[in-house]
């Protein structure tokens, strides 16, 4: 099938974007991120990030200091609460399947797979508006990634929806926080329809996985908003579902999107290694 060429940026430093849906997520070629990037390199990736909200990269051979070198390039990094700090790379979380586990333990209960559409750092007053994650060891089968383009689930909510959306505050309580990491922090509210400084779109921001609750109504509003929410992230027409296979490397705009991490991966180990970007305080929208 013939796609319109308007649609790949190959003007963008000499890099082919392979869109995998037509407003989120595309595969970039024609960049070997073990190596320094160009100013004009940079700025292309960048752009399309902003544009793509997901991208990703394949063949790649790097190692955790590449990765940070290369996360480096859009911001300062930002070193997670529960990140298991490695002392040569400390901005580097480990995501592991194991490492779920020991986390239920820790919670006390079974995270569900289903209500964890979620941004990361969202608890933050200034949450990172980027994440670089590069496969380590993948299971034989599944352990898909799906990123939601939150703009677009936004902008095909029923216009009454969007009303009774429009400037209400919802909760992002980083519950797990005090065991995990000794720290306690403050529950966060961030407007759940942002705006995104950079692109201008207007955003669904709500994070499933930090007990989400509406502020200024009755809680049973509140769930019934959230479940509409939910229900657009899980359109498969708002998601890129992503099949992750070695040498890896996926960049996303944590401002414009949420994901989830497909637990369709049985007992296999997984291991995923991410650096989170941080931002300016500017686009709290609050
Ligand atoms: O394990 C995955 O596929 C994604 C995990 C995740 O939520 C993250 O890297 O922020
Ligand atoms: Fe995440």
């Amino acid at each position: 099938m013939a796609t319109s060429a308007s649609t790949f940026d190959t003007a963008n430093a000499g890099l082919v974007i392979r869109p995998v849906q037509p407003t989120i997520g595309a595969e970039i070629e024609g960049v070997d991120l073990s190596k320094p990037l160009t100013d004009e390199l940079r700025a292309a990736i960048r752009a399309a990030v902003l544009k793509w909200k997901v991208v990703f990269f394949r063949d790649q051979s790097i190692d955790d200091a590449q990765q940070a070198a290369f996360a480096a390039n859009f911001g300062p990094l930002y070193t997670h609460p529960t990140t298991q700090h490695d002392a040569a790379n400390k901005e580097v979380h480990a995501i592991a399947a194991k490492h779920d586990r020991e986390y239920e333990k820790k919670l006390g209960y079974k995270v569900k797979p289903g209500e964890a559409y979620h941004s990361d750092t969202s608890w933050r007053l200034v949450p990172t508006w980027g994440a670089v994650l590069r496969d380590v060891n993948l299971p034989e089968v599944g352990g898909d990634t799906i990123w939601v383009d939150a703009a677009l689930a936004y902008e095909t909510l029923p216009e009454e929806l969007k009303q009774r959306l429009e400037g209400k505050h919802v909760t992002h309580n980083f519950v797990p926080a005090l065991e995990l990491s000794g720290h306690e922090y403050p529950i966060v509210a961030h407007k759940i329809v942002r705006t995104h400084r950079e692109t201008g779109q207007k955003i669904l921001w709500v994070n499933f996985s930090q007990q989400p609750q509406i502020l200024g109504v009755e809680l049973s509003e509140s769930r019934e908003l959230l479940e509409e929410v939910l229900r657009q992230y899980k359109r498969p027409d708002v998601q890129a579902r992503f099949s992750w296979r070695p040498g890896t490397v996926a960049f996303w705009d944590n401002r414009a999107s949420v994901h989830f991490a497909v637990r369709n991966y049985g007992d296999f180990p997984r291991e995923l290694h991410r650096i989170l970007i941080a931002d300016e305080p500017l686009w709290t929208d609050l």
